[in-house]
C-alpha cells in the first residue's frame, strides 16, 4: 500500500537560492513525522510545495499514491491535506465559530439555489457545520468565547482555533508549521496531548517545530534539513546522536534551538514562560 504522503527528491530554487535541495521522506496513516532544521533550512518551503503554494523546480509529491506535484492548492486540499501557518492566519474580525465553520465547506454539500432561498436543506447543512465546528473546538480544548471575534482571543487560544479549522476539513494529512511558537510550558503540554489525539484519529501529521523537547517526545520519525539539504531521517534517538545533525545545530546561532537545551533535553526545551495566557 502506498504511503499517505511521499516526497521524492524535491527541489525548489528561488533564483540562486536552493531553498529545498533533494528532500525525500514519507508519512503513513497515524504517523507523526517532524521536519527540523535551523532557520532558513527550507522547512516552510517544503510545506509550501506539498500544499501547492509553490511549484517545485523538480521532484515528485504523491498523496495516497496520486501525483499532486503540479496540482493547485484547492485540488490538493480536496485530497485531504490541511495545514496551519507559522503566523496564525484567522479571519480576525469574524466570530471564532465562523472561522472553524469555514473549514467544513470543503466537504459540506451546499447549492447556491438552497442558499439563496434558505431552503430547509440549506438550514440543515448550516446546522451541521455549526455542530461540527463546536465538536472540533471541544476537541482542541478551546476555553475562550466562541461567539466573539477571533482577534480578541489570547494568542495560545488562536492557535487552537487554527488547528480546529484545519481539522474541520477532515484531513487525512495535517501539516503543522511551528504550532508551539509563542506557547507557554502548560500550553505546550496540552499541544503534545492534542497532536497525539489527532494521530489517534488516523491522521498522518507532519510537524515543523523548533522546540526539540516536543519534537523528540511526539515524533515517530524526524527528518533534518540544513541549507535545503536533507542530512538525516530516523527515529528521534537516531537523529539525536547523528554527528551531522549535532554539527548543524552546534554550528548554528539559532537561539530557539541551540539555546534551549538542544537534544539533551528530556522535557520541553523552551519554556516560553513570558508568553501569552495568564490562566495556563
Ligand atoms: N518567496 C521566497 N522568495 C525568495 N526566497 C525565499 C522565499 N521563501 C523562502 N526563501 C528562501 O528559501 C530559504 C528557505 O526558507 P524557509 O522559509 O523555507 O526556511 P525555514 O526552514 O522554514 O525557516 P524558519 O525556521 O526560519 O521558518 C531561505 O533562504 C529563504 O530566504
Amino acid at each position: 500500500m502506498s504511503a499517505l504522503l511521499e516526497v521524492a527528491d524535491l527541489h525548489l530554487a528561488f533564483g540562486g537560492v536552493k531553498a529545498v535541495d533533494g528532500l525525500s521522506f514519507d508519512v503513513g496513516e497515524a504517523e507523526i513525522v517532524s521536519v527540523i532544521g535551523p532557520n532558513g533550512a527550507g522547512k516552510t518551503s517544503a510545506f509550501n510545495c506539498i500544499t501547492g503554494f509553490y511549484r517545485p523546480t523538480s521532484g515528485r509529491i504523491t498523496i495516497g499514491g496520486a501525483d499532486v506535484t503540479r496540482m493547485r492548492t484547492s485540488a490538493i486540499a480536496a485530497r485531504g491535506v490541511s495545514r496551519t501557518f507559522q503566523n496564525v492566519r484567522l479571519f480576525g474580525d469574524l466570530p471564532v465559530l465562523d472561522n472553524v465553520r469555514a473549514g467544513t465547506h470543503l466537504w459540506l454539500r451546499q447549492h447556491v439555489f438552497d442558499a439563496l432561498l434558505h431552503t430547509p436543506r440549506y438550514r440543515r447543512t448550516e446546522q451541521e457545520a455549526t455542530d461540527e465546528a463546536h465538536r472540533w473546538l471541544d476537541f482542541v480544548g478551546l476555553r475562550g468565547d466562541r461567539a466573539g471575534a477571533a482577534r480578541n482571543l489570547p494568542y495560545g487560544e488562536q492557535r487552537r482555533v487554527e488547528i480546529a479549522r484545519a481539522l474541520a476539513r477532515r484531513p487525512q494529512l495535517l501539516l503543522l508549521d511551528e504550532p508551539a511558537a509563542g506557547l507557554n510550558h502548560g500550553e505546550k503540554r496540552e499541544l503534545l496531548d492534542l497532536i497525539r489525539r489527532i494521530r489517534e484519529l488516523g491522521t498522518g501529521i507532519v510537524l515543523i517545530e523548533h522546540d526539540m523537547g516536543l519534537v523528540m517526545e511526539v515524533s515517530e520519525r524526524v527528518v533534518v534539513l540544513n541549507f535545503g539539504k536533507e542530512i538525516a531521517d530516523g527515529t528521534p534517538e537516531q537523529v539525536r546522536q547523528d554527528p551531522a545533525v549535532i554539527e548543524a545545530y552546534l554550528g548554528s546561532d539559532d537561539d530557539e534551538v541551540s539555546g534551549d537545551g538542544g537534544f539533551g533535553d528530556s522535557g520541553f526545551g523552551d519554556t516560553g514562560e513570558e508568553a501569552v495566557r495568564a490562566d495556563a
